[in-house]
């Protein structure tokens, strides 16, 4: 039976997947799946994505069926450089108000809910859409796009729309990190293959820190070939998210899960994050 790793689509998840050995995965047997994030969330409560990158979201819906990785994850202290809300009018006049949500989102669409509800007491209507400024924006207030729709459709209309970056408000208001994505494993593949978790932990371990060690350059000048923009805009994104996911980052997250809880986005409260003890397992 394969093991199949799930590989979030957007270039923020990359210092994780680009130094991987594919071949060395697949001879183990390892499939890869590229989805978007709440594509990859479905997938893996479903049971067929075994591991990978999720949204932290999900790993909240599913906490009794998913063990957490320990120091990787998609957080950020602050502005995040690719999840905004553009909006028509400044964010304190959407009252009642139509924002279009993308459909490719879990962390970024209910952060987007407790900012304008909890922080800001708006009440809205939202409706989930496909992610295209142009349409969103057709019948709508506001929108919220993430990934690099968001980087892509911030460098084409920052001057003719408001935009927030949600990971800049959540610290204003927190003082704490926001992970976006975390990686997850389904428990019952953790227990019938833990050795090859171990094996496919440390090779997302080993490519985020050789992407560290070189700055992220050799990834950057490929990613400038793919998706454009140049080589300062995505040295300043990639220096400022964070990768780990240690001690200050899962206070952020259980603080996240305590908000979704207390609005009802969750059905049980995440009491403590389970993550993988890998000293003790992994050989
Ligand atoms: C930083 C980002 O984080 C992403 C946001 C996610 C979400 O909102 O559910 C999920 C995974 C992350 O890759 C981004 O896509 O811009």
């Amino acid at each position: 039976m394969s093991v199949v790793i799930g590989e979030i689509s957007y270039t923020n998840i990359l210092p994780f997947f680009y130094h991987l050995d594919r071949d060395a995965l697949k001879k183990r047997n390892c499939q890869f799946i590229p989805q978007v994030p709440a594509q990859l969330n479905q997938e893996m409560a479903s049971g067929r994505i075994d591991i990978g990158g999720i949204s932290s979201f999900a790993y909240a819906e599913n906490a009794n069926a998913f063990t957490l990785m320990p120091n990787l994850s998609v957080t950020s202290y602050g502005a995040v450089g690719s999840i905004y809300l553009f909006s028509k009018v400044p964010l304190q006049e959407l009252d009642g108000k139509k924002v279009a949500l993308t459909l490719s989102s879990a962390s970024s669409v209910h952060l987007l809910k407790i900012i304008l509800e909890h922080f800001y007491s708006l009440s809205i209507s939202y409706t989930m859409m496909k992610p295209d400024i142009g349409t969103m924006l057709l019948e709508h207030d506001a929108c919220l796009l993430i990934g690099d729709d968001a980087i892509v459709a911030k460098r084409e209309n920052s001057d003719s729309l408001y935009n927030y970056d949600l990971g800049d408000i959540w610290y204003d208001q927190t003082g704490l990190p926001m992970t976006f994505a975390v990686f997850a494993v389904r428990n019952e593949t953790l227990r019938d293959h833990t050795s090859l978790v171990g094996y496919i932990y440390r090779s997302f371990l080993e490519s985020k820190l050789r992407s560290e060690s070189e700055n992220y350059q050799p990834m950057i000048a490929d990613i400038v070939k793919t998706y454009g923009g140049n080589k300062s805009f995505w040295d300043k994104y990639f220096l400022k998210l964070c990768n780990d996911f240690g001690p200050q980052e899962q206070r952020g997250l259980s603080y996240f899960f305590e908000v979704l809880y207390k609005m009802n986005y969750i059905a049980e409260p995440i009491k403590t994050l389970n993550i993988w003890n890998t000293d003790v397992t992994i050989k």
